[in-house]
């Protein structure tokens, strides 16, 4: 058995907490899959190359009735593909690189295999050859991330399907695309790919669409997704079936059972962290009951010394919620006298589909359920000088603050540029700037898109 100070399992958001800082340190890397992790090689970052094509491919059609007449002679599938994989991919592969061969990383060993307990603190790595090391240290750091999770519907696994991880490389365009789900990958691919030409058609087991959201941004969506794509809402799967090149997925729905044909199936029905295959019971490490392993404010697990971060162990499943859990870690290994904590009070998200959501904080129906006093404003784009421009109809800012105080609960937004019209709400909440100061103690570019956050501020009634 090889003895390390730190082990860190999964390159994603784990392959940063490495710096000049850790040079003393033996350090021993593990992964099983691609250099980079999820957000590099399969999600945020791919995905979002795809949507700004989208965005563009979307363009002539929404511009004619500006009076502006265009029209989209084509997407070039395999080009638009194999421009966004043809940047990621020697990204990956630079790092692997990096961690492998450079003089930086003199102090660091990359198994490139998969971790998995076999006891506190032992971690046995298979490698591809078959062949294993066992490995320990004092130190772990748990960064391995969670993997689509697909559903047990009879005749699934052998009609062939496609996840977050493979839609992205497929070989052409498809006529039709089926996904199931109705969540930020089911959203955002459903643009991306009705954007390009494809027949999309979205399979809901509920009666909407993102119903994370507030319930208003969720029920208007779902309306708007429906006059794009053929949207099944309140469907139950209960069999798939190939038929030459055509998927059926058999549903039974509130009209009774119909069938759903298309040429690729994309199954997009949520995440699950990879604790199970890195054997974290035996590893004597607490998970809660859907799998992520149980962590403190300072990101440390049930077992002194090993931490973890990321979608392993956190049910938000961001980026920028993993990237900030690495910077703890990072410091609580290197100042184990003077430790952090976590902040996780306002994490924001954004579903790049469209028209863009966004949102941080309370939901309506959250503050509701908490007792949480609060009044709710609203301010539609169509009402501020930028939305004019852009003739919107159907993007909205809402807002929920503490009528006592003015402190902002909650921020949520649908409409164009959404991921970055709320930033200013995100710095309000994590600050403590009152909802009448922010609106008035500062000026606000007119006619800037954000002028539909400085008018819904202003129509708070506070006490
Ligand atoms: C399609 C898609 C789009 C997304 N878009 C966004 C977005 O726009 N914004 C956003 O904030 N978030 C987005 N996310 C979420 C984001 O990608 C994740 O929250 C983030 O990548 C998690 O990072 P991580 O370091 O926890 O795990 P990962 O990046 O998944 O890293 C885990 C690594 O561990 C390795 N591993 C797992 N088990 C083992 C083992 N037993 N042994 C060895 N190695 C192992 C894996 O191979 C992987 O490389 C998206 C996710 C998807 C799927
Ligand atoms: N822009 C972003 O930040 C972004 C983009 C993509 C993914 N992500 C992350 O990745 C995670 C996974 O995304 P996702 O869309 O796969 O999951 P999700 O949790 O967002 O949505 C999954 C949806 O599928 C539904 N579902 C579950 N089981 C089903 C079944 N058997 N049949 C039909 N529907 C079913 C759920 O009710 C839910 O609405 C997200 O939670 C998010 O954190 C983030």
């Amino acid at each position: 058995m090889r003895t390390f100070d730190l082990v860190i399992v999964g390159t994603g958001s784990g392959n940063s907490i490495l710096d000049q800082r850790f040079r003393d340190w033996n350090v021993a890397i593990v992964e099983k899959g691609v250099f980079g992790g999820t957000c590099l090689n399969v999600g945020c970052i791919p995905t979002k190359m795809f949507v700004h094509t989208a965005d563009l491919a979307a363009t002539p059609a929404a511009s004619a009735r500006l009076g502006v007449d265009s029209t989209l002679d084509g997407v070039r599938w395999a080009d638009i593909r194999d421009r966004i994989f043809g940047r990621i991919d020697p990204i990956a592969a630079g790092g692997r690189e990096y961690r492998r061969h450079h003089e930086d990383n003199a102090n660091v060993t990359v198994f490139e295999g998969t971790g998995t307990f076999t006891a506190p603190k032992v971690l046995e790595v298979t490698l591809p050859d078959g062949t294993s090391e066992t490995i320990t240290a004092p130190k772990f750091v748990l960064a391995a991330g969670g993997r689509a999770v697909v559903p047990d519907i009879p005749g699934l696994a052998d009609v062939g399907y496609e996840t977050s991880d493979t839609v992205m490389r497929l070989d052409k365009l498809p006529k039709r695309l089926t996904i199931l789900g109705s969540g930020f990958v089911a959203a955002e691919f459903a643009h991306v790919f009705s954007s390009y030409g494809v027949d999309v058609t979205v399979i809901a087991r509920s009666g909407a669409l993102l119903r994370g959201e507030d319930e208003e941004i969720s029920t208007r969506f779902t309306e708007l997704a429906a006059e794009r794509w053929d949207v099944r809402l309140d469907r139950k799967t209960v069999r798939a079936e190939r038929d030459g090149d055509v998927v059926k997925l058999h549903l039974e729905g509130p009209s009774g059972a119909e069938t759903v044909e298309s040429d690729v199936l994309l199954v997009a029905i949520g995440r699950t962290p990879n604790s199970d295959i890195l054997g974290t019971t035996a590893g004597g490490i607490a998970t809660a009951p859907g799998g992520h392993v149980v962590v403190d404010e300072y990101q440390q697990t049930t077992l002194d010394g090993v931490y973890a971060l990321g979608d392993i162990s956190s049910p938000y499943e961001l980026k920028h919620v993993a990237n900030h859990e690495a910077r703890i870690v990072q410091h609580n290994l290197l100042h184990p006298e003077d430790r952090k904590t976590s902040d996780h009070r306002f994490v924001p998200h954004a579903v790049f589909t469209s028209p863009q959501i966004a949102s941080v904080g309370l939901t309506e129906r959250e503050a509701a359920a908490s007792h949480q006093r609060h009044v709710v404003a609203v301010q539609h784009y169509s009402d501020i000088a930028y939305g004019w421009a852009m003739e919107d109809t159907t993007g909205f800012v809402k807002l929920l603050a503490d009528p006592a105080t003015g402190q902002l609960l909650g921020a949520h937004i649908m409409g164009p540029q959404a991921a970055s019209v709320i930033q200013p709400l995100i710095q309000a909440m994590s600050f403590g700037l009152p909802a009448h100061e922010m609106a008035r103690g500062q000026y606000w570019i007119h006619p800037g898109m954000p002028e539909v956050v400085e008018n819904a501020l202003l129509k708070f009634e506070l006490e």
